[in-house]
């Protein structure tokens, strides 16, 4: 994972001050130094670094460390909330109206991406009943052109593009103008890939701007980028209106500090993440659950809170139980979407899960991501039991895809749809698998007397491992007094 590497190293700075005996300014000191390092290293720009530590130092009073708080959360919480500072910049980017004609650019340094993201983009809003089109203003690499014309047959969005004209201001004027004519809602404009030595090039994008007059200008950047994110983001910001980020390659092993300095540099918010080649490889993005799966442990425990808290008390074991097997079904999707329905947000119980609640429940939008649940359930109400037991998706073909939005007088564009879903939701329940539960009668009192270590063994290695190990599991432990843990595998209190 991106960043995985800082995250970390910061966890590990945590669980060595909280095993100090006692937490003096001196232990402190050392711990935000240690995280300081880990940022620096993983290509966080210095003046960054250094307001980060001054910021903590401030909030994290080592009097109040003493008092018997819980010193690591209060530094963990101390350390989360620095970093959700840096990748949200408090205020939300320009958000296209379906219906309402909108002009998105990209812009970025050569080779983030952009190309790619600009059908990611388009693609992801034609699934949603968007009409999307693509203009390419792109005239500086060979092959711009014929790269974006591929991928826009492919998804089938319509493009515009010249192999003669070598004018980018005028191909993108004409592109915008002519999707105007033709009512699309979201004119995405692809331009070179540049960075600020080339001053030319900047004057350039600069008129793209000013002839297309963009909604949103989007700054794409690789989440390789190192050092020198914060100074290009910053002349791509100065030039021209950038409203927003997507950061690419999140699916490499960048140390990734360099896409946190760009955030900060461009003040705008990453609203989406790419996170491999393909079309479908590209995820809204959500500030803290980032943080929070970065940190190492976050998501995990509050996932099996919710679950507690959401689910009622008679399901909870089953439930469990299924999470271990790692298998998803329809059926299963039904239960919970019945659940979140009566008892809350949907959001609530997989917003400790990355990708989850920001896709299916964005927020501000929450009314209608509950009659889009209950469309998938109308939909669902029209499948057989087979098809609902089933965790084959092969099992649904075309001709069964046709029946149920017939029978549920739906579009079959929604049932894909909702299959979509299903499979996204059945990758994200697949890494619980290897969960290992105590059987029944046993649970309560396993689970009052469950050690840590015992307790390792029953946590899928995935799992463990995001929680930062033992160490993460035994402050866990200890942040929850053992004896909720009972709740954690489903037994009584
Ligand atoms: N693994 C991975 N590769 C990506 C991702 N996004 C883009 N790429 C790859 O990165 C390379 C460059 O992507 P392009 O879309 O051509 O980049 P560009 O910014 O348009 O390039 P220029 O126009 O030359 O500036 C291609 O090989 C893409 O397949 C991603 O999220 N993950």
């Amino acid at each position: 994972m991106v960043l995985g590497q800082l995250g970390g190293s910061i966890t590990r700075a945590l669980q060595q001050m909280s095993n100090a005996t006692i937490i003096d300014e001196k232990v402190v000191s050392e711990c935000l130094n240690e995280i300081s390092r880990a940022l620096l290293q993983a290509d966080v720009q210095f003046k960054m670094v250094r307001d980060m530590q001054a910021n903590i130092k401030r909030i994290v009073n080592p009097d109040d460390l003493a008092a018997g708080h819980n010193k690591r959360r209060i530094m963990q919480k101390a350390v989360f909330d620095e970093l959700c500072r840096i990748l949200d910049p408090g205020k939300p980017s320009y958000t296209p109206k379906k219906g309402k004609t909108s002009i998105i650019m990209f812009v970025g340094l050569q080779g983030s991406g952009k190309t790619t993201t600009c059908t990611k983009y388009a693609h992801y809003h034609q699934k949603k009943g968007w009409k999307p089109a693509l203009v390419c203003a792109d005239t500086f690499r060979a092959g711009a052109f014929d790269q974006l014309k591929q991928n826009a047959t492919k998804a089938k969005i319509p493009f515009y593009g010249s192999y003669m004209e070598s004018d980018p201001v005028k191909i993108a004027a004409e592109g915008v103008e002519r999707f105007k004519q033709e009512n699309c809602d979201l004119i995405i404009v692809d331009t070179s890939g540049r960075h600020k030595q080339e001053a030319a090039l900047f004057e350039e994008m600069r008129q793209v701007s000013e002839a297309t007059k963009p909604d949103l200008v989007i700054f794409v950047m690789d989440s390789s980028i190192g050092q020198a994110a914060f100074d290009q983001a910053q002349a791509f910001k100065q030039s021209v209106s950038v409203g927003a980020v997507i950061v690419t390659k999140m699916d490499g092993h960048a140390k990734g500090g360099g896409a946190l300095s760009a955030v900060a540099a461009t003040k705008s918010p990453v609203i989406f993440i790419g996170t491999g080649e393909h079309m479908h490889e590209f995820e809204v993005f959500d500030v803290k659950p980032f943080v929070s799966r970065l940190l190492g442990m976050g998501d995990w425990s509050g996932f099996m809170d919710k679950i507690h808290e959401v689910v009622p008390t008679d399901q909870q074991p089953e439930l469990l139980q299924k999470l271990s097997e790692g298998s998803f079904t329809m059926r299963l999707m039904y239960e919970q979407f019945q659940n979140m329905l009566k008892m809350g947000p949907i959001g609530q119980v997989f917003s400790m899960l990355p990708g989850f609640s920001s896709e299916l429940m964005p927020k501000g939008h929450e009314k209608e991501s509950q009659a889009k649940i209950k469309r998938y359930m109308t939909m669902m109400d029209s499948m057989t039991n087979d098809e609902l037991d089933s965790t084959n998706l092969k099992l649904m073909n075309e001709s069964r895809m046709l029946r149920i939005a017939r029978g549920s007088g739906r579009s079959v564009r929604e049932v894909v749809d909702m299959m979509e879903e299903f499979k996204r939701l059945a990758k994200i329940w697949s890494k619980m698998k290897g969960l290992k539960i105590p059987k029944k009668g046993d649970m309560s009192a396993l689970s009052r007397n469950m050690n840590a270590q015992q307790m390792s063994k029953a946590l899928p290695p995935q799992v463990l491992k995001q929680m930062g190990g033992m160490g993460g599991l035994q402050n866990l432990m200890k942040q929850m007094g053992n004896k909720d843990l009972g709740g954690m595998f489903g037994g009584e209190r």
